[in-house]
């Protein structure tokens, strides 16, 4: 056996001879010969192949050896797929994959479309020398090459150029008169410091390459320039600057509701740059080492999430989503928000430490897209660096749309089946979206159509495919998916004394909550139950204070809690509530309790209160008012400061909806109570 005792597990899975005839360690000795890597990397990797030949093969350290050559060596360090930049087919692409989300696609052809002149601009070489042919073989193999190229005969005659050109990188000579390579370096770091400077000499000897290395030139030739050399040199480092500089600016975050496409518009972008596509996601992430890796001194090491997902899809710049960043574990061990931004800022990313690898691995490259549904959980330095497109919840139009042209298609196909042997209609498909779902996205009405497209290929089979095609109508679809899941709360409900319909948003889009309100004897407490923030109680606070200082303008008792407890209740305890939005509907809740009027649960509420009765604008106004229809509001009473906003909205998300802009509170009382219930003192 190759390996014994502590590394039984990976003993059996090492052959002593692999299939070439060669012992694993000669194969490996091969494969380290051939391989094409950086030479930080190759410098490693020699390093550790000559303990592993001089260390016991039964021991476990071989074996970790071993397997840490392995995965230098299958790391794509220098694989990248090429871009593909072509506007018109990543437009197509995203409009043939995607219904709607104009304004998401437009920014990502404007984000595209600045890639893709950055990666076109022609970058520009300063070629310093002070021997003339020297300089100008390399300018003319440079030039060649697509470069511009300028030339000067030595480190002052560079500085005038530098300050008077742009300038990508400079190749400069060691041993020059006036000013020589070394001084002209530290003057670029000073005044440049994005300036990469290659160094060439004639005096090549390890001393002065480590002192060029040292005072940070990014690559050191010896002379006579070896020209496939100097090409390959001057290519790698110019085309890692532009890739930092192609990486700058912020990154992309998707937020919005589940399901409403932010995954697969991400795909979308990959196929459309022909580049790889990764997701990884970060929810409940607890350890910094699930993403960067253990040190290999810990037993069972291995490296982190990305380098893993980097070395199966086999290249070094893929799109790669990092899905629910806002969810990363509460308990998170290490600061999460520097470790994001290690890894999503291209300024750092270049030298990326994985602990497992101990060499750093270049992450500039890689596209990051973060996908988040609540971006107030995301710590304020990584949100500084974003861009956030917000991805809003469908109406039942866009999702029958979607649903007809895109669902629907790749459902069948998944069961085998065709359009010539089931139909939807137009009648059936919103009866699943509004019995059977009720979401802001499309993650469960595809989940339902996939339901249903399994029971019809299960009749077609038993019925040898008689009664074709099967239409599913409304009565099909109560017959495939039984009973209704959802009822259309507010519509269906009779107003009731003490209880108030409000909207919310949650991380899951828009939400109704009906707010309860209870009064029993008591000594003057406030209670508040049903998963509330602080914010919330506040709320309740102020709306209740509000009450008792105009207890005269409602006409309710000035001392209505003087020997009672009121208790308000959010039920709906799986939804967690905070913010201020519910403060109107808490009034109205109180409202009614107190006049013993039931309010109409049909009209929808939404505002921040302040203690004198003035209604404050709200977030989230379009998945409140989508939440308020799916549960068959009649009424939505917005605050008057959100009017742009309402107006901006597209006409399909009003449709079937009233909307009244409120200003104070008292604004409320006759929609919720209707005409003349009771009277307000003037
Ligand atoms: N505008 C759209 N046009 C066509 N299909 C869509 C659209 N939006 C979403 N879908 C489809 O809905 C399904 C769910 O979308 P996706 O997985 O991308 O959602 P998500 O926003 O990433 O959800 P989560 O936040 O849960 O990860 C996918 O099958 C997707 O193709």
């Amino acid at each position: 056996m190759f390996f014994r005792k502590k590394t039984e597990s990976v003993t059996e899975q090492q052959p002593q001879q692999t299939s070439s005839g060669l012992s694993p360690l000669d194969s490996l000795r091969a494969k380290i010969e051939i391989a094409q890597l950086p030479q930080e990397v190759l410098d490693v990797i020699k390093n550790e192949f000559a303990k592993l030949e001089k260390t016991d093969t039964s021991v476990a350290e071989y074996g970790l050896g071993f397997n840490y050559i392995e995965l230098l060596l299958s790391l794509p360090w220098l694989e990248s797929s090429r871009d593909r930049l072509d506007l018109i087919r990543a437009q197509s692409i995203l409009d043939t994959r995607h219904f709607g989300l104009t304004q998401v696609k437009q920014r990502i052809l404007e984000f595209l479309a600045a890639k893709t002149l950055c990666s076109k601009a022609r970058q520009t070489v300063l070629i310093v020398d002070d021997e003339e042919i020297a300089r100008t073989n390399m300018i003319h193999i440079l030039t060649k090459d697509g470069y511009i190229c300028h030339g000067a005969g030595n480190g002052a005659e560079a500085m005038t150029i530098l300050s008077e050109e742009e300038v990508d990188l400079v190749v400069t000579d060691l041993k020059m008169e006036q000013m020589d390579g070394l001084e002209l370096l530290e003057r670029v770091n000073q005044i440049r410091p994005d300036i990469p400077v290659i160094m060439v000499t004639g005096f090549a000897t390890v001393g002065s390459a480590v002192d060029a290395l040292k005072k940070g030139a990014a690559h050191y030739l010896g002379k006579p320039v070896n020209f496939d050399e100097l090409r390959r040199t001057v290519k790698e480092v110019l085309e890692k600057k532009l890739f930092v500089r192609m990486g700058k600016g912020p990154i992309l975050c998707f937020t919005g509701p589940p399901g409403t496409g932010k995954t697969s518009v991400g795909r979308a972008i990959a196929e459309a740059l022909q580049r790889r596509f990764i997701r990884i996601s970060l929810a409940g992430l607890r350890d910094e080492a699930e993403l960067r890796g253990h040190r290999r001194t810990y037993v069972g090491a291995l490296p982190g999430r990305i380098i893993t997902e980097l070395k199966r899809v086999g290249m070094n710049n893929p799109v790669f989503m990092l899905d629910e960043i806002d969810k990363i574990g509460q308990d998170f061990c290490g600061d999460a928000a520097s470790v994001l931004l290690e890894v999503l800022d291209p300024e750092q990313n270049v030298h990326f430490n994985d602990h497992y690898l101990e060499v750093p691995f270049d992450l500039s490259r890689i596209m990051f897209i973060a996908t988040a549904n609540d971006l107030s959980k995301l710590p304020g330095p990584l949100l500084d660096r974003m861009e956030c497109l917000e991805f809003t919840g469908y109406t039942e139009r866009e999702k029958v749309h979607i649903a007809q042209q895109f669902i629907l298609p790749r459902q069948l196909k998944l069961t085998g089946l065709t359009k010539d042997m089931v139909q939807f209609s137009q009648e059936g498909l919103v009866r699943v979206i509004n019995d059977y779902t009720r979401e802001s996205g499309l993650r469960h009405l595809e989940r339902k159509i996939a339901d249903i497209c399994r029971k019809i290929a299960l009749l077609h089979l038993k019925t040898n495919g008689k009664n074709l095609p099967i239409l599913v109508d409304v009565p099909m679809v109560s017959q495939l998916l039984g009973p209704r899941e959802f009822q259309r709360e507010a519509a269906e409900v009779e107003p009731q004394i003490g209880v108030a319909t409000g909207m919310v948003w949650a991380t899951t889009g828009g939400e109704i909550i009906s707010v309860e309100a209870a009064l029993m004897p008591g000594s003057g407490t406030l209670i508040l139950t049903g998963s509330l923030g602080e914010v919330l109680r506040e709320s309740a606070q102020t709306a209740l204070s509000f009450l008792r200082s105009q207890a005269g303008v409602f006409d309710v008792s000035p001392v209505f809690f003087k020997d009672t407890d009121i208790h308000i209740h959010f039920p709906a305890g799986a939804i967690t509530k905070d913010g201020p939005s519910a403060g109107i509907t808490i009034f109205a809740a109180l409202l009614s309790l107190l006049t013993q009027k039931p309010a109409r649960r049909d009209v929808a509420l939404t505002g921040e209160m302040t203690l004198t009765g003035r209604i404050l604008p709200v977030k989230g106004i379009r998945e409140k008012i989508l939440a308020a229809k799916r549960a068959g509001v009649q009424l939505v009473l917005l605050p008057s400061a959100n009017q742009e906003e309402v107006e901006s909205l597209d006409t399909d998300v009003l449709e079937g909806i009233r909307i009244q802009l409120v200003t104070n509170a008292d604004e409320i009382v006759e929609p919720v109570f209707g005409r003349q219930t009771f009277i307000l003192a003037s």
